[in-house]
């Protein structure tokens, strides 16, 4: 048997992306992966990978169980209890149905699994809870459903699901490829809940549902086994439904700078925003397209009121001298922070002349208030004037006039469908930004966590966007989406960085978007200090 990769996906970043394949997508992959294999062959690397894996994350667990549903994904539990009970482990599968009503390969895992003297219960109602035994596993593992879980749970499912999460306080629950009631394409709930693991191995292919809405917060840590289906560890590239932002991209889009090199060599960036009671916003994207590099930053406010305090770097200067001759064509424009109303007076000429555009908060709702306003969008691609747009998903839930849970339903598909409306590029904001852009293939991002659900994040990603783009005014159309996604990247890494250096654990308290530069600064100077 081919060596197998047992690496956590973040390792496996230096040589680029890594794809995402949705159900259809990795069915196609498994059935070529099972026309080249003799029978039994992937359920027998996936009961491997899951078991050193296992091993890997709890080498002292003694005592596991395993709860296997009807599926191939249940044949995985099975083939890889067999492997525990090998090592020494005391094992129960715990099984849905009965043993002869499983698909061929799982039957034959489940007779290596009784070999191996792993306790079988058959046609279990319900397992065993917590509160219901004196049984202590180390390690409870979900593989009740895994691609093939197209439906919401009924009522006794639903009874398993919470069966298994109430293990979570006493032990290490993990999920096989999928936990159960998740979606693997879109990350949604199939019903009202889901297996909540502490790690997820994702089996052949890397689903999008692990990263993206509820994705990062029922899968815990992501893990991957390509199950070595190919001379290449990583499935190709072929079929992919989207990639994964990671910090090989992030690090491609850093330059140092030359030492013979000069605030003009970087490019100016105007920050057009902050209506009266709102200067905040604009002052944050400023501030963070100055941290990020750009050679001079202008804020325009709305409100005519300037904040020469907040960043003495800082230039205000009034909207008309934005729009004097020649000024727009240079810059970098960041439109919409704090912006109210006020913003829809100023999107008509930025729309038709700034030549490097990122659009924000009000400056996406006046475009969704306004026919005018997006056709004159849609028209800058034409002309080839580059924009981003970052709704959060209400925002782009107006821009594309439906609503916030129709957005959220299918994440990558509606952020394509805003890029191809607005032949924009598109930075769908929430767990698992999605970055899309015509003709080229979805950016997820893997990074970042809650800590940055709080007010004036997105400002500081719009004027970073702006900030990095503007020392990079000759970036093709064909790689916006790379840059977007790059800095989509290192605004999770910050919050992931914070984390680690927070004595309160986890996500305890949010990041504020004042310290977010300087953190997004700490990014950058780990991604030269790292290796390649
Ligand atoms: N093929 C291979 O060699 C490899 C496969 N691999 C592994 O196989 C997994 C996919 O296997 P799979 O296709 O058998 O689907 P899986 O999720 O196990 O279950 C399907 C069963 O569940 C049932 N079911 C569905 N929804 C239900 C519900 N709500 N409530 C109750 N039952 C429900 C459904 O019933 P049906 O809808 O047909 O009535 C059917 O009986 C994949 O995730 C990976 O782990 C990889 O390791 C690579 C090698
Ligand atoms: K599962």
């Amino acid at each position: 048997m081919p060596s197998l990769r047992l690496v956590p996906f973040s390792e496996l970043t230096p040589a680029g992306a890594l794809w995402l394949h949705d159900t259809a997508a990795s069915r196609a992959l498994e059935a070529q992966a099972l026309a080249a294999h003799p029978p039994y062959t992937l359920m027998a690397r996936a009961g491997l990978a899951v078991a050193r894996w296992t091993r890997a994350l709890a080498p002292h667990a003694r005592h596991i169980w395993v709860a296997v549903g009807p599926g191939h994904n249940g044949g995985d539990g099975l083939a890889a209890a067999a492997h525990w009970a090998m090592a020494g482990c005391q094992v129960t599968a715990f099984l849905w149905g009965h043993a002869k009503d499983l698909p061929p390969d799982a039957q034959t895992a489940f007779a290596s699994a009784c070999k191996s003297g792993v306790q079988i219960q058959e046609g279990v109602a319900l397992l065993p809870r917590p509160d219901t035994t004196d049984v202590k596993p180390d390690v409870v593992v979900d593989a009740l459903l895994g691609l093939g879980h197209h439906r919401a749970p009924d009522e006794r499912l639903r009874g398993w699901i919470a069966a298994l999460n109430a293990w979570r306080k006493q032990g290490l629950l993990l999920a096989i490829d999928v936990p159960t009631g998740l979606c693997s394409d879109h990350g949604t709930l199939l019903g009202a809940q889901a297996i909540e693991a502490h790690a997820t191995l994702s089996l052949l292919t890397l689903k999008p549902g692990l990263f993206t809405h509820s994705g990062r917060q029922h899968s815990g840590e992501i893990w991957f086994d390509g199950l070595a289906t190919s001379a290449h560890p990583l499935p190709p590239a072929a079929g992919a439904t989207a990639s994964l932002t990671s910090r090989a991209l992030a690090r491609s889009l850093q330059a140092a700078r030359p030492h013979q090199s000069h605030k003009g060599s970087f490019g100016d960036v105007w920050v057009v925003g902050g209506a009266t009671g709102m200067e905040g916003a604009a002052t944050l994207a400023a501030s963070a397209a100055l941290q990020a590099g750009a050679g001079r930053v202008l804020v325009a406010p709305l409100s005519g009121q300037r904040e020469w305090a907040a960043r003495p770097e800082l230039m205000w200067r009034s909207i008309s001298e934005l729009l004097n001759p020649g000024v727009v064509e240079r810059a970098t424009v960041v439109c919409g922070c704090g912006g109210g109303n006020a913003v829809a007076r100023v999107l008509p000429e930025l729309l038709q002349r700034a030549p490097r555009l990122v659009l924000d908060a009000d400056a996406l709702n006046a475009l969704s208030a306004d026919p005018a306003l997006s056709r004159a969008l849609s028209q800058r691609a034409g002309r080839q004037q580059l924009t981003l747009l970052t709704p959060h998903p209400l925002e782009a839930a107006r821009l594309a006039h439906s609503d916030t849970a129709h957005i959220q339903h299918q994440r990558l598909h509606s952020a394509q469908h805003l890029a191809a409306q607005t032949q924009a590029c598109v930075v769908l904001k929430g767990s698992g930004t999605v970055v899309a852009q015509v003709g080229h293939l979805p950016w997820v991002n893997c990074s970042g966590n809650a800590r940055l659900s709080t007010p004036g994040s997105g400002d500081v990603l719009a004027g970073w966007l702006g900030g990095l783009w503007s020392q990079r005014p000759d970036t093709a159309p064909e790689h916006l989406s790379d840059l977007a996604a790059a800095v989509v990247w290192l605004h999770g890494c910050a919050a992931e960085l914070a984390d680690e250096a927070s004595a309160r654990g986890s996500s305890a308290l949010p990041l504020l978007a004042s310290q977010l530069p300087d953190a997004m600064a700490r990014a950058v100077d780990a991604l030269s200090a790292t290796r390649p």
